[in-house]
């Protein structure tokens, strides 16, 4: 585990020192590890850059994920093919997308549940899928199946913005007795998307991620979800709030999904809408930066060191010094909210937004990992005489979340090749001497 101990202010990377704390214990050498765990649609992105006529010709709606059938798929990437359009493939899937960024950033292991095709050729989406995945990415858990996995074509516009056509194969195949109990029960947290409900009638994908939540519920490990298209979430919001309120305590989302989930146009306002439902919310909102919302013990509150934000919620980023905390921990519940724009305003020329809201949840599940990872081998560390969610506060998230986005939207791929880097260059030497 890279740890995210100490940082210096301006900017936030997990450094490779550990924490004194961890150095002095006699368990250090010998640590417990900690991992996460995800369910996803196993998928490979094939990235074209497209018009939008093409787009209309296909009936595709502009930044969306539709699920098209086999013939609107094979005539798509016969296009594709024929125009020289495509230009890279690389793994996707929301979820692997953020378990191999996790990998990356925290240098530590996530086990990713999900289907792999059975005969795998070299050169196939399969044989890609598993050469761009990290490897401290645990595969061993996945599915056989006899059919491909999924694709996704990346269409991307000139803004950079992408548009998904999703071609399932065989990716929903999962069954509930594919989930692994015991992978479960030692997790730091189990990771899953909506999308994992958009199938066809009768497709296993749904009740083996409810088997895996039943799991997660029963071991105390928090459930996180990410939205995924504002499109699944608008065929039954009230669904959807329910789902949040029963099962889960983290949800990541984007401005669109969260309007979707609460009707709410203001990212804060929906975000604070959220914190009715579950215990901590990361909204990300395009070039104007992203929100988190969360709880904490009244008495443990922080105040900010950063100048107060207006917002429709006055001075909201008051206590964004705070941790976060689940609800059901805190004897006296208080809100607290931070926000951060984009880092160094967003890079000169976005390559493309693909997986730039994947990369900040992934930052935000290094801190919750990076929590459990102390308290399991520092218990009596003065952080942990309060149960807190996250390492780091609400403020400090934001900005190690908006620094993997930065590096996201500055490369093609929506996975890290690396991790960040211990120094930025955006920042004078003598900074560092300090
Ligand atoms: N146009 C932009 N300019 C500057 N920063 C941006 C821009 N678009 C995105 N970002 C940064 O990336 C973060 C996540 O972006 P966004 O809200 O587009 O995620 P998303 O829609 O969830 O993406 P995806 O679903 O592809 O993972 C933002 O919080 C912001 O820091
Ligand atoms: O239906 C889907 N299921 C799982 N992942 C998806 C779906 N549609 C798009 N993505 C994935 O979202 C990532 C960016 O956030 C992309 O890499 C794409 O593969």
């Amino acid at each position: 585990m890279k740890f995210p101990g100490k940082r210096k202010s301006k900017h936030y990377f997990p450094v490779s020192a550990r924490d004194p704390l961890l150095v002095a214990s006699p368990v250090a050498s010998e640590s417990i590890e900690s991992y996460i765990v995800g369910i996803d649609q196993i998928l490979v992105d094939i990235e074209a850059q497209v018009d939008d006529e093409l787009l209309e010709r296909y009936k595709l709606s502009r930044g969306q994920s539709l699920v098209v059938d086999d013939d609107r798929a094979e005539a798509l990437y016969e296009e594709l093919k024929a125009n020289d359009l495509i230009s890279h493939q690389f793994a996707g899937g929301t979820i692997g997308n953020t378990l191999h960024n996790y990998s990356v950033l925290a240098d530590d292991s996530s086990i990713l549940l999900g289907v792999m095709s059975s005969n795998i050729r070299i050169g196939s989406y399969a044989y890609r899928y598993l050469c761009n995945t990290s490897s401290r990415t645990n595969l061993n858990y996945l599915q056989a199946v006899d059919g491909p996995i999924g694709r996704c074509f990346t269409l991307i516009g000139d803004n950079g913005e992408r548009t998904f056509a999703i071609s399932p194969g065989d990716m929903n195949q999962l069954r509930p007795e594919s989930i692994p109990e015991s992978v479960i029960a030692g997790a730091s947290a189990l990771v899953i998307t909506s999308y994992l409900v958009r199938c066809k009638p009768g497709e296993p994908m749904p009740q083996a991620a409810m088997q895996a939540v039943n799991w997660a519920h029963k071991y105390q490990v928090p459930v996180v979800l990410t939205l995924g298209t504002k499109f699944v979430i608008a065929d039954d919001p009230q669904w959807w709030r329910d789902f949040l309120r029963e099962h889960v305590s983290v949800v990541a989302m984007n401005e669109e999904e969260a309007q979707t989930l609460t009707g709410l146009g203001d990212p804060l306002a929906a975000a604070d809408k959220v914190l009715d439902w579950v215990d901590l919310v990361l909204c990300t909102a395009g070039p104007s930066g992203l929100y988190m919302a969360g709880y904490t013990e009244e008495t443990y509150k922080r105040q900010t060191r950063h100048p107060l934000l207006p917002g429709v919620i006055p001075e909201f980023n008051r206590y964004e010094f705070s941790r976060a905390m689940l609800r059901e921990h805190c004897q006296n519940p208080l809100r607290v909210y931070s926000h951060i724009a984009p880092y160094m305003g967003g890079p000169e020329k976005i390559m493309n937004t693909n997986g730039a809201g994947d990369g900040a949840l992934s930052a935000l599940l290094h801190d919750i990992t990076a929590n459990s990872y102390h308290r399991i081998n520092v218990p009596n560390s003065s952080k942990h005489q309060r149960p807190c969610l996250t390492y780091s506060s609400l403020a400090q998230v934001c900005k190690y979340a908006n620094r993997v986005s930065y590096q996201v939207l500055n490369q093609h791929s929506p996975r890290l090749t690396r991790g960040l880097p211990e120094r930025e260059d955006s920042l004078e030497e003598a900074y560092w001497e300090r």
